[in-house]
C-alpha cells in the first residue's frame, strides 16, 4: 500500500481528503447506516480544524503523529461501517511506527527530552506508549524509559494502555541503559501492583543480585559529527576562514541569458567549494513542481552496491520528473549558472521529507562510468528548524532557503570520488522540506571542466 509518514505532504493530502470525507458524510442522508456515522461525527469533526491548512498543521511533527494516528482510527471505523464505502488509503501500523521512529531521531540528534518536543502538542499515555515501544525495539532504550514515564504520568481511566505494561517496560528500559537500582524501584512497583505476578517476581530477584548506579536523566548519546551540525553547534564558518568567503553577482563570462539576470552566487565554502546560486527558482516554478510531483512521490531509496533499496537511512518521498519545457527551463538555469552541459544530466529528483525526516551521511557520486560529477540541489522552500544539509568532513552546515541552490563537485578534476563531499539532510525539527536535485554527469564536461592528472584538485 501507500506510505505516508516518509512525506509530510502525503499525510498533509490525506488530512485534507480525510476532513472532505468527514464533511461529505455529516450531510448525507440516505446511507443506512448514517445514524450511526453521525452520533460519532460531530467527535470526530470536532478534531479536524476547520481553519487549519493542513500543511500548516504537518509542521509540527508530534501533531503529525498524532494526526496520522487519529486517521487510522477514525478510517478504520468508517469502514467498519456496513454499506460505507473506503474511499481513502488508511495508514497502517507501519507509517505510526516509522513516524515515531522519526519523533525519536528528532530527539537523538536534538538532544529533546520527550517534555520539549510535546511543547506545542502533547501526547496521550496510549500515544506516547507507543513511541516508548519503537524506541525500545530500535533498542534506544534511554528514550524508550523517558517515554514510558511520560505515559505513565498522563494514564487515566480511558487509557488502552496499562499500568502494568507500562512498569514492565519502565524496569526493563532502564535496565538495559545501566540503572540497576531504578529497574529494581518498578520491577519493585509492579510486584506490589500484582503480587501473583510470577514473571515480575522472576524478573525483580534477578535485578537484586546485580548493581550499578550511572545518572538516568542525562541524554549523553554518543554524537557523530553530522549530528553536531544538525545542531548547529559547529560550523567552521564561523571562524576565521569565514572572511575569506565571498558573496558576487556572476554573468557566467559573458553567457546572454545572465547579461541582464545575473545570478547571485555566495561561496558557502572554499575547498572544496561549495557555491549557493540566490534566487534560481521562482515560486512559481516552484508550486509547479510541487504539483506535478505530489501524485507521483514514492519512497526514496538508497544506492548500495549496485542496487537500490529501502533504508531508515532516508526517510522521504521523491520522483524523478519526466521530460518537460518545465524541467528544461529550470536545468537551462542550472547550465547558465554552473556552465556546465546537461547533456548527460539526469531529471530533477524532487523529493519530500518526512515526520522527523533525513538522508544520512553518504556521497552522490555512484562510482560508475559517466559518474555524477556534480550535484546542485534546489531548495524549495525554508525549513522553520532543522533540515539543514551539512557536511561532516569539512563541518559546514547549509541552512535550506527557498529558491536557493547549492553547487558542488562530487568528483576531483582526475576523476576520482572526493569523498569530502560526503554530507546529509538533517531531520526536520519543525516545519516540511521539500528540495529538487540536479545530478550532473561527467559526459559534456570536457570542456567545461578539463580534466586533471592531479590527485587533489
Ligand atoms: O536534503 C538535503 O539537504 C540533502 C539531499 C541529498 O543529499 C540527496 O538527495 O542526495
Ligand atoms: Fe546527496
Amino acid at each position: 500500500g501507500h506510505e505516508f509518514f516518509s512525506s509530510t505532504d502525503q499525510i498533509a493530502q490525506l488530512y485534507g481528503k480525510t476532513k472532505e470525507l468527514l464533511k461529505v458524510f455529516s450531510q448525507c442522508n440516505d446511507a443506512e447506516n448514517v445514524e450511526t456515522i453521525k452520533s460519532v461525527l460531530p467527535n470526530l469533526l470536532f478534531s479536524y480544524s476547520d481553519s487549519e491548512n493542513p500543511e500548516e498543521a504537518m509542521r509540527n511533527p508530534v501533531a503529525a503523529y498524532r494526526l496520522l494516528r487519529q486517521m487510522r482510527n477514525d478510517l478504520i471505523y468508517i469502514v467498519n461501517q456496513p454499506n460505507l464505502y473506503q474511499l481513502l488509503e488508511i495508514p497502517q501500523l507501519e507509517d505510526l511506527d516509522g513516524a515515531a521512529s522519526g519523533l525519536i531521531r528528532l530527539q537523538e540528534i536534538y538532544k529533546l527530552h520527550p517534555e520539549d518536543i510535546t511543547k506545542e502538542t502533547s501526547l496521550n499515555a496510549d500515544e506516547a506508549y507507543n513511541v516508548g515501544l519503537v524506541a525500545y525495539d530500535e533498542e534506544k532504550f534511554q528514550h524508550a524509559f523517558l517515554w514510558f514515564l511520560y505515559s505513565l504520568d498522563r494514564l487515566t481511566e480511558y487509557s488502552t494502555t496499562t499500568e502494568e505494561e507500562l512498569l514492565h517496560y519502565l524496569s526493563s528500559s532502564v535496565y538495559h541503559f545501566g540503572s540497576l537500582s531504578v529497574a529494581i524501584y518498578f520491577s519493585q512497583e509492579l510486584l506490589n501492583l500484582d503480587p501473583s505476578n510470577d514473571e515480575a517476581r522472576a524478573q525483580l530477584n534477578r535485578l537484586l543480585h546485580l548493581q550499578s548506579n550511572p545518572d538516568i536523566f542525562t541524554l549523553n548519546t554518543e554524537s557523530s559529527n553530522y549530528e553536531t551540525l544538525c545542531r548547529g553547534e559547529v560550523d567552521e564558518r564561523t571562524s576565521k576562514r569565514q572572511r575569506a568567503l565571498s558573496c558576487r553577482y556572476s554573468t557566467g563570462e559573458g553567457n546572454p541569458r545572465l547579461m541582464y539576470a545575473p545570478v547571485k552566487e555566495e561561496v558557502e565554502w572554499d575547498e572544496p567549494q561549495i557555491i549557493r546560486y540566490h534566487d534560481i527558482i521562482s515560486d512559481r516554478e516552484i508550486e509547479f513542481l510541487k504539483n506535478i510531483s505530489r501524485p507521483q512521490l514514492s519512497r526514496s531509496e538508497i544506492y548500495v552496491s549496485g542496487n537500490n533499496k529501502l533504508s531508515k537511512l532516508r526517510v522521504s518521498q521523491s520522483v524523478f520528473l519526466g521530460e518537460s519545457p518545465e524541467e528544461a527551463r529550470v536545468s537551462q538555469k542550472i547550465a547558465d549558472a554552473t556552465g556546465l552541459s546537461m547533456e548527460s544530466a539526469e531529471t530533477l529528483l524532487v523529493q519530500n521529507y518526512g515526520i522527523g525526516g533525513a538522508f544520512e551521511q553518504h556521497i552522490d557520486a555512484l562510482e560508475t562510468v559517466n559518474d555524477r560529477i556534480a550535484t546542485c540541489l534546489i531548495y524549495m522552500n525554508d525549513v522553520e528548524i532543522g533540515g539543514a544539509t551539512v557536511f561532516p568532513k569539512f563541518g559546514v552546515a547549509v541552512q535550506p532557503k527557498k529558491g536557493s541552490a547549492v553547487f558542488w563537485y562530487n568528483l576531483l578534476r582526475n576523476g576520482e570520488v572526493n569523498w569530502n563531499t560526503e554530507h546529509a539532510g538533517c531531520p526536520v525539527l519543525v516545519g516540511n522540506k521539500w528540495v529538487a536535485n540536479k545530478w550532473i554527469h561527467e559526459i559534456g564536461q570536457e570542456f567545461r571542466r578539463p580534466c586533471s592528472l592531479s590527485d587533489w584538485e
